[in-house]
């Protein structure tokens, strides 16, 4: 997943420590031998100082990705979680100070060379040094707090997919074992309480995706607050089509009338193709809803039919 490889952002503390207690210990032999072999080490820990926060404060901005370039479907959610243009404003500022120090550390080396006390403008350089880290302390926690929530964001890739939708108990989570290969994955999704499941399976050559937002597509959308809708929504980014399963034995405890509302709901404000299907045939011959397919994801009976159709609808 794209935000996974941000690894935590240090501290003002953290980079100031580490880059300071680095450059002294690579360098605390080197002072014995008089006038010109301190200044030797003093110029070494100036520009071993500056070369670890330089290399620090870029490896973190490196570590982001690019918003630009990001798939849309993760910048809709990432936008949820955090503010985008915000976490922009403080990675440039991460590269301002990445420059600013790498620039500092040779000015200093220069100063050095002149000055009478060696010890005194190497001082003076950790200080400058530190002054500008404290400068960007802000953006540091921010950046460690926006990596903190987007990491939670599942692995959904840029695949076809397939997304599930439908009342609790009419057979969701059965639909998506009996189509993906391995046991799906259940990963968090920090928009609801529940996880997302989410499983692959092959046809041919090409990979598919088909995955359960338990939370969000299982009931009316008028019951969801601005954050669901929006997170529904960026589903509409992928390429993607909607199975409907409906459950027409109703012993999922909702009436076909409630289901069938929640049909329309999903088909007006989705945006995707949806295909419906009525599961549970074995309890139930005589469905008289109008339905693309029938099945049943107990005995396996019309599921490979329902694939067929979702995968023709993905080609279209
Ligand atoms: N008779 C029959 N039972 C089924 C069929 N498919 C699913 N069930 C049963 O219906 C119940 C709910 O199935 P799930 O797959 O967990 O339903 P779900 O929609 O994923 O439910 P949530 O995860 O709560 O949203 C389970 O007890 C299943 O065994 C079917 O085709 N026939």
């Amino acid at each position: 997943m794209i935000f996974e490889k941000i690894s935590t952002v240090p501290t003002e503390d953290e980079l100031v420590d580490k880059a300071f207690r680095r450059a002294s210990r690579a360098n605390a032999g080197k002072k014995r031998g008089g006038r010109e072999a301190a200044l030797k080490a003093d110029e070494s820990m100036v520009l071993t100082a500056g070369n670890i926060l330089t290399d620090n404060l870029s490896n973190i901005v490196r570590r982001f990705p690019s918003f630009e370039t990001i798939p849309p479907f993760y910048y809709e959610l990432a936008q949820i979680l955090v503010d985008v243009d915000r976490m922009r404003q403080s990675l440039s500022r991460l590269d301002w100070a990445s420059y600013k120090i790498h620039d500092l550390s040779r000015e200093y080396v220069q100063k050095m060379r002149g000055a009478p006390s060696s010890p005194q403008v190497r001082k003076e350089a950790f200080g400058r040094m530190a002054s500008v880290i404290s400068s960007i302390k802000k953006d540091l926690l921010y950046l460690n707090e926006a990596r903190n929530k987007l990491r939670k964001l599942p692995d959904v890739r840029e695949e076809p997919t397939i997304v599930v939708a439908g009342y609790p108990n009419v057979g969701k989570s059965s639909f998506v074992a009996a189509v993906t290969d391995a046991r799906p994955e259940v990963a968090s999704y920090p928009f609801t309480t529940k996880g997302v499941t989410i499983g692959h399976f092959m046809r041919g050559y090409n990979r598919y995706q088909v995955i359960d937002t338990p939370g969000l597509l299982d009931r009316p959308m008028a019951d969801r607050n601005e954050v669901e809708m929006q997170a529904i929504t960026a589903l509409k980014y992928l390429d993607a089509v909607v199975i409907f399963i409906l459950d027409p034995s109703e012993t999922c405890g909702y009436e076909m009338s409630q289901q069938a509302k929640l049909l329309d709901d999903v088909r007006n404000n989705f945006g995707l193709p949806v295909l419906v299907a009525a599961n549970k045939l074995d309890l139930c011959g005589n469905n008289t809803f109008k339905v693309d397919i029938e099945m049943s994801t107990l005995s396996g009976e019309g599921i490979d039919e329902a694939l067929s159709l979702l995968l023709e609808r993905l080609e279209e």
